[in-house]
């Protein structure tokens, strides 16, 4: 059925039935290795995620991994020009569930990236990350205890929508005349070599985003959704957004105004308790989540203020190594690293893989296997307290002991209990 992806003969598909996935005890799940550091991280992650399952279900269960292909080892295993293939889409479509390495995007020209084009593509769009301080983990912060956000990001619009205009082409001069002429524009100031980038942002598309930050708060018991946003300066996109998420909260989950003001709070119907809504200004939040991180729980932003937000938030719990992420959608969820390709890194086996490592606990719950991703949780939380390190972590960490990628996987895999 595909031409260079084999289908595992010992799964069977994950599928979705009456809004529930319906997993098997053999599901197959595919995984793309990913460029750079993908090469180091992603055999990682198989090698743990194994361990978990085996340890937590001797045998019972298992994953039946199908490699799909993206990116330069796409362009090997298909032609030079194919560094997306439909049969990964169709993949990821079929099988409901994957998991990725990171793949390189070439600033200023060439491709568009990869990453963005699967979330795009399979409408994948909330970006959810949790950023949690594990205990032991180096931090440039005094309390990281504090840091306990779980960012939703809008992942399918706003300038990542990729709508840009190279300056100097046609279609950049056509827009140019068409903003200055027909909309009466006039404070472009280089108009002569000036690109163009265009930044939509929907009521739809926000409010997709907004209902599940705040089902996630009511479901996980938070005290907090806030709305970041830079609405005092982009009124129409960001300013918008803010209103519509208010909206949403008010009409979708009957929050009441309080004090007088913007904000809201509702009623937790799982457990009384008061879920506030309220909403602060990007800047200040980059600023907030440093002073004072313990007011922040769940975040809902915009796509590019989320992926600015999760690196710093990151950076306080130990940097992007350690932060995971998924891209999820009505049916298909692809669980992905926060960080990217670091290509001076790649194939040395030096990274950190807890990225792609908490990515795939992620994808365990996200599966029902909770007792596989608790034990891999209790792996990783082992292997740090053990102070037996990769190089991130290592170089903050006194009295740490340096391992290697795949010795920080076979740490993780000795401390699952
Ligand atoms: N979702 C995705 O696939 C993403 C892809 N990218 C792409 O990746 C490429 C490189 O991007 P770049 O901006 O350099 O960002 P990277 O995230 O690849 O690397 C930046 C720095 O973060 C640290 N880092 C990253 N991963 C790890 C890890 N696993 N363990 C320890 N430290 C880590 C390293 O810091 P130090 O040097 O201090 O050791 C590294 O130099 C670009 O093409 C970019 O577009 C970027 C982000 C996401
Ligand atoms: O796709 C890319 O190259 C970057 C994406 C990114 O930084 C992210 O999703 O966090
Ligand atoms: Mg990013």
């Amino acid at each position: 059925m595909f031409d260079h992806i084999t289908i595992p003969e010992n799964g069977e598909a994950i599928s979705y039935q009456n809004g529930h996935l319906v997993v098997p005890n053999n599901p197959i799940i595919p995984f793309i290795e990913g460029d750079g550091i993908g090469i180091d991280v992603t055999p990682a992650m198989l090698k743990v995620v194994n361990a978990a399952v085996e340890k937590a279900y001797g045998g019972d269960r298992y994953i039946a991994w199908m490699e799909v292909f993206a990116g330069e080892k796409s362009t090997q295993v298909y032609d030079s020009e194919t560094w997306l293939p439909e049969e990964t889409l169709a993949a990821f479509k079929q099988y409901k569930v994957g998991i990725k390495g990171p793949l390189t995007t070439p600033v200023g020209g060439g491709m568009r990236s990869l990453n963005v084009a699967l979330r795009q593509l399979l409408d994948l769009y909330v970006c959810q990350r949790p950023i949690q301080w594990f205990t032991g983990v180096p931090s440039p912060i005094k309390k990281p205890g504090e840091v306990n956000m779980v960012i939703f990001r809008e992942n399918s619009e706003d300038v990542y929508a990729g709508i840009e205009f190279e300056a100097g082409t046609e279609a950049a001069n056509k827009l140019l005349r068409f903003l200055q002429d027909e909309l009466q524009v006039n404070n472009i100031r280089f108009t002569q070599d000036c690109g163009l980038g265009v930044k939509p942002v929907s009521k739809q598309g926000t409010q997709r985003l907004v209902r599940k930050a705040i089902q996630y708060a009511i479901d996980n018991d938070r005290s907090s959704v806030t709305i970041v946003h830079k609405g005092n300066i982009m009124k129409y996109t960001e300013g918008a957004f803010k209103n519509w998420a208010y909206e949403l909260a008010k009409q979708e989950f009957g929050a009441q105004t309080v004090n007088g003001g913007l904000w809201c709070q509702l009623t937790n119907p799982k457990t009384g308790k008061e879920i506030i809504i309220k909403d602060v200004i990007a800047d200040s939040m980059l600023q907030q989540t440093l002073l004072r991180p313990a007011e922040y729980s769940v975040i809902a932003t915009l796509n590019l203020n989320g992926d600015y937000l999760s690196d710093a938030v990151s950076a306080q719990v130990g940097g992007i190594g350690i932060a995971p992420g998924a891209n999820i959608g009505e049916q298909i969820a692809i669980f992905e690293a926060t960080h990217g390709t670091a290509p001076k890194y790649a194939g040395l086996n030096k990274v950190n893989p807890s990225s792609v490592i908490l990515s795939a606990e992620m994808m365990l719950r996200h599966i029902g296997w909770f007792e596989a991703a608790d034990l891999l949780l209790s792996g990783v939380s082992g292997a740090i307290n053990a102070k037996t390190v990769t190089y991130d972590f290592a170089r903050l960490m006194e009295g740490s002991t340096l391992v290697s990628c795949s010795q920080f996987a076979d740490c993780i895999i000795e401390h699952m209990h």
